[in-house]
């Protein structure tokens, strides 16, 4: 992206953003609520439109680009079987759409493909279930397969992990693991890096429609200790008083 504007209602969304991602970066996209973050994402993959600058994948323009099966984009919002009553497997099999054509349908490699990616979310025993059934959580997870299923060569993930429990967190941070080692780029929204941290090679910040800080990560505090960091945790345990938290005085 360079010089990437967003406006929506009239209102200044990104200000002006210049962001390239290479190939094998994982890159975590960090801010406080409201900060742009979802907006960025949706931009650099054309989904948004730019009111200036401009945006482009695999070097092509995203009303040009015809490689999407290269990229699994993984929205923030749930609402997976868009209102259609549809099976676990039908939502992570339609992953493998983009890689499919009229002349080429689904064969083998599919369900292959599809196994593959309910394993990798923990999923496979529920395969037959109705989406519509599931928890926001669990529904994130189908989401996560279905990007999974299309084997891109670049994953972008909005809160990938909001509202999973921390096993489903491991197994999607060590699933991360793999691809990458494998060479795969994940561009990815996070609050909370959680199991994910030790992956992130690159930390983008947003503050206010900007970017704020573009590079290493910060070491082993998530995004909490990042410029911008102003999130409330409506649920977070409130400190330990009394004799747990007693400490000799040295
Ligand atoms: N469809 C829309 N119309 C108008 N304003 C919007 C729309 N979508 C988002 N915004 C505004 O744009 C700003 C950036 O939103 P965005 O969702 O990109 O932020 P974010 O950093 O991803 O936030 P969060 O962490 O809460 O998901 C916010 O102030 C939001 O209110």
């Amino acid at each position: 992206m360079r010089g990437g504007q967003v406006h929506l209602d009239r209102r200044p969304v990104l200000r002006g953003v210049d962001l390239t991602v290479r190939s094998g970066e994982v890159v975590a996209v960090l801010g406080a609520n409201g900060s742009g973050k979802s907006t960025l994402v949706r931009a650099l993959l054309g989904l948004t439109p730019l009111s200036a600058g401009s945006t482009l994948l695999y070097g092509v323009p995203p009303a040009r680009f015809r490689q999407w099966w290269r990229i699994g984009y993984v929205p923030q919002r749930l609402s997976v079987g868009g209102g259609v009553p549809a099976t676990i497997r039908e939502v992570v099999a339609s992953g493998r759409i983009a890689r499919q054509s009229r002349f080429r349908l689904s064969g083998a490699a599919d369900a292959a493909a599809t196994d593959r990616a309910l394993e990798a979310v923990g999923m496979a025993d529920r395969a037959g279930d109705p989406v519509q059934a599931l928890s926001g959580g669990q529904q994130q997870r189908v989401l996560i397969a279905r990007a999974l299923a299309g084997e891109p060569d670049t994953f972008v993930m909005d809160e990938p992990t909001a509202g999973v429990d921390a096993a489903s967190q491991q197994l999607l941070a060590d699933t991360l693991a793999d691809l990458v080692s494998q060479g795969r780029t994940v561009v990815l929204v996070a609050h909370e890096l959680g199991p994910l941290e030790p992956l992130v090679t690159r930390a983008v910040v947003m503050q206010d429609g900007c970017v704020c800080h573009d590079g290493s990560p910060p070491k082993a505090v998530g995004a909490h200790a990042l410029p911008g960091h102003d999130h409330v945790h409506p649920h977070a345990p409130e400190k330990p008083v009394g004799p747990l938290d007693w400490r000799p005085i040295p």
